[in-house]
């Protein structure tokens, strides 16, 4: 039998005896004197079970918050306690064991109680890591900076920002608010040869418009009422590097001129002065305005249209992106639960069904401010439609084409028979009656992974 593996934290507890009885039970263990030791014994050897023994001093041993860090990090292994009885009435361990720890045992110690205890906990975090978003992400560590990308459609959003990275052209990224523009921004950015230099998002509608030309030209001293020094503008700042122009479509006719003559002769002129600078920097352009209508409308220069759109980028509403949105959710509950130190782990079934029917109107934006808001405020493990601020309704009020209902009806239909079947090709297509080839087909279609649980 496979041995399994230990690690035994020393909280100032009885841990001799413990020791003893575990490795004549055939565990192997592995022992820690501080949770740092912990965490990498944890990691290292992956142990999905780990004891802490807390003893009279155990604060000066380790601190409380060392140990919350500690315990929250390393979910979904499971943490069993050893404790002095009476040590369970300082409310400080009361709160670590029920927010973090699988079990608890107190002294005297029981051979069997510890090798029952010890055996329960391994084999629930067991079937916790093979059904918990904490241990599927890697690639998305680095929330809030990373973009995840695993539909079809977004993975071929990705390819076209690549292509967009090589060259050196004005780019401009259109979609929905909260679809992800600036990210996407940033990540031209950063593939790009002036991925050394700086980055700067200027949000056009954001900035009053008696201050938008001196924050993108720059000013003199002198230049206007409380110009006392001269300012360097956004554009020159971000010289060898890219600057991100959000909304672009809200940019005054009169702005319109003066981008367009940077765009074209590569300088600009500060407010106040007379003197063109010559500035090398890249401008990426976003906007959620439909810019062709406004051109039409006379609102938007159709030269400086043609100027910025030499290269373009579409991102697709949330709603669009197949098994991206669960997929998203699940990464920010794995981030905002790590950053919070809470004991979230997942969302319930229903929660996951109204994430995959709900409308997203704010799209990425609202998915992460309602997840971000239910991990902080939810005190239970698995989060609700409730802790999502989330009901039936919302789902069913979404607006729908008959073609939307449609494909979500072959995607459900899909989903489930895949399920039923464990991803049995075969039998799903069987039952649906259709070829493997078409089963193919719909999964690439609808963006279903392989082995997703999924149903709606
Ligand atoms: N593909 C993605 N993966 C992970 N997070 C994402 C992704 N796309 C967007 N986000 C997150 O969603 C939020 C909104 O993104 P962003 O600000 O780039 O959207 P936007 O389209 O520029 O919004 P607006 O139109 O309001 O300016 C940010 O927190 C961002 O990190």
């Amino acid at each position: 039998m496979e041995q399994r593996e230990i690690v035994c934290l020393d909280c100032g507890g009885p841990v001799q005896r413990a020791a003893f009885l575990l490795e004549d039970r055939g565990w192997r263990l592995h022992h820690a004197k501080s949770p740092a030791e912990a965490e990498r014994l944890v990691r290292a050897r992956q142990a999905s079970v780990a004891l802490a023994s807390f003893g009279h001093r155990f604060t000066q041993c380790c601190s409380v918050d060392a140990l919350e860090d500690l315990f929250a990090k390393t979910a979904p292994s499971a943490w069993v306690a050893l404790v002095e009885r009476e040590l369970l009435d300082d409310p400080r361990l009361p709160y670590l064991i029920a927010n973090y720890f699988r079990d608890y045992l107190t002294t005297p110690l029981s051979a069997e109680h510890l090798g029952h205890s010890v055996g329960h906990a391994f084999g629930m975090a067991a079937m916790d890591i093979a059904a918990s978003p904490r241990s599927a992400d890697a690639d998305m560590e680095n929330l809030p900076h990373a973009m995840l990308a695993r539909s079809p459609v977004m993975r071929d959003v990705v390819r076209n920002l690549k292509k967009c990275a090589r060259s050196g052209a004005p780019v401009t990224i259109t979609g929905e608010s909260g679809t992800g523009k600036e990210l996407a921004a940033l990540a031209i950015h950063r593939q790009s040869s002036q991925s050394d230099g700086p980055f700067i998002a200027v949000n056009c509608g954001a900035l009053p418009a008696n201050l938008i030309q001196s924050e993108l030209f720059g000013s003199t001293r002198g230049a206007f009422t409380g110009a006392d020094r001269d300012k360097i503008g956004r554009i020159e700042a971000a010289r060898g590097g890219t600057l991100f122009l959000d909304e672009i479509g809200d940019l005054s006719l009169g702005l319109q001129v003066n981008l367009l003559r940077f765009l074209q002769e590569g300088v600009i002129e500060k407010v106040g002065a007379h003197q063109p600078i010559a500035v090398d920097t890249r401008v990426i352009a976003a906007t959620h305005r439909d810019l062709e209508d406004a051109v039409e409308q006379g609102e938007f220069r159709q030269d400086l249209y043609y100027r910025l759109n030499v290269l373009r980028a579409q991102l697709p509403a949330l709603r669009d992106r197949g098994d991206d949105v669960l997929a998203l959710a699940n990464a920010y509950l794995v981030h905002f639960a790590r950053m919070n130190r809470s004991r979230v782990t997942g969302f319930s079934q229903q929660a996951i069904n109204l994430i995959n029917s709900y409308h997203w109107p704010g799209n990425i934006r609202e998915l992460v401010n309602r997840v971000q808001r239910a991990v902080v405020m939810s005190d239970r493990r698995l989060l609700t439609p409730i802790d999502l601020g989330l009901d039936r309704r919302s789902a069913l009020r979404a607006p729908r084409t008959l073609e939307q209902a449609r494909g979500e009806a072959e995607k459900d239909a899909l989903s489930r028979c895949l399920y039923h079947s464990g991803h049995n090709i075969a039998e799903t297509a069987r039952n649906l009656g259709v070829s493997r080839l078409t089963v193919y087909r719909l999964i690439e279609k609808h963006g279903i992974n392989e082995g997703a649980r999924q149903i709606q």
